[in-house]
């Protein structure tokens, strides 16, 4: 569980960049941030990881919280497994070290991001995407019941990107609590429970997923149109997005566009 409470944050000498922010993750559950860039969301998932002390308001978990942040290279040239094996050093005493049985932690939390034949690399040879990975597997590694992730898919491909969202809703059904950034509405519509649209420094909204997430708030969020459809996975309806990026504003008609697929019957209107 991770909860804040009438948050508010200004970097210093500059005014608020978000204030009386409210929002519990509840064990079980992902929250999505959304906004525009620079208005705030890695400044506010920082301030809920406990890596910023915010102006106002109040933090608060039940256990450790696990923050993975975007992948900007590394300075030392750890072994992949190595950088994972770090995530375990929470759970060891003062004096210890990390034992075979870390090591094998370590190795099945890269097994299940799928980069187990990363383990010997050296952690600066790898791409963007691959540190990703190792970021997220360290996290996972170090067990903590909340995971707080910064645009955890920002630099993956479409099969990585997938899997880490396949990932991150195993983890939730596990019970983990998941805070996560994005810039992709159809991450949000696809893992979250509940959204914060970041619109402005004084409107900031949380909610449920189903009931934020329209076409109308993410336009006005973005400063573009935004359109969702809707299409079957198995017997669940779900939901995705669309935005006609070429199109000239307002050249788009009105309604909702069709998913046209070939063949089709299975994937709804
Ligand atoms: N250490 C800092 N000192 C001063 N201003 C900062 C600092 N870090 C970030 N900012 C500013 O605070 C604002 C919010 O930054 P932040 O990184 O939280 O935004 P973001 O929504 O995550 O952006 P993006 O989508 O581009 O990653 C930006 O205007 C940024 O320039």
């Amino acid at each position: 569980m991770l909860e804040l409470e009438r948050l508010g944050f200004g970097y210093p000498g500059r005014g608020w960049l978000f204030r009386d922010v409210s929002l519990r993750v509840a064990a079980g559950t992902a929250t999505a941030v959304l906004g525009p860039n620079g208005r705030g969301k890695t400044t506010l998932v920082r301030c809920a990881a406990g890596l910023l002390a915010p102006r106002e308001g109040v933090v608060r978990s039940d256990g450790a919280v696990g923050y993975v942040p975007q992948a900007r290279g590394g300075a030392f040239a750890y072994r992949a497994v190595d950088m994972v094996v770090m995530g375990r050093t929470r759970l060891l005493g003062v004096f210890a070290t990390p034992g075979r049985a870390d090591r094998t932690a370590a190795l099945e939390a890269m097994g299940r991001v799928g980069i187990g034949h990363l383990a010997e690399r050296r952690f600066p040879t790898l791409s963007g995407g691959e540190q990703q990975l190792v970021l997220i597997a360290r996290a996972i590694a170090a067990e903590c019941p909340t995971l707080v992730l910064d645009e955890p898919c920002a630099a993956l491909d479409l099969q990585n990107q997938a899997r880490v969202l396949r990932l991150l809703r195993r983890l939730v059904g596990e019970g983990l609590a998941v805070l996560l950034t994005t810039h992709h509405p159809d991450h949000a519509l696809a893992l979250a429970d509940a959204v914060v649209l970041m619109v402005a420094p004084r409107d900031v909204r949380a909610g449920p997923a189903r009931d934020l997430l329209t076409d109308g708030a993410l336009s006005e969020l973005y400063g573009v149109e935004v359109r969702t459809i809707t299409y079957r996975e198995g017997d669940a309806e779900r939901r995705a997005v669309v935005t006609p990026f070429a199109a000239e504003p307002g050249a788009v008609s009105a309604g909702p566009l069709r998913f046209r697929t070939d063949p089709g019957p299975d994937v709804a209107r």
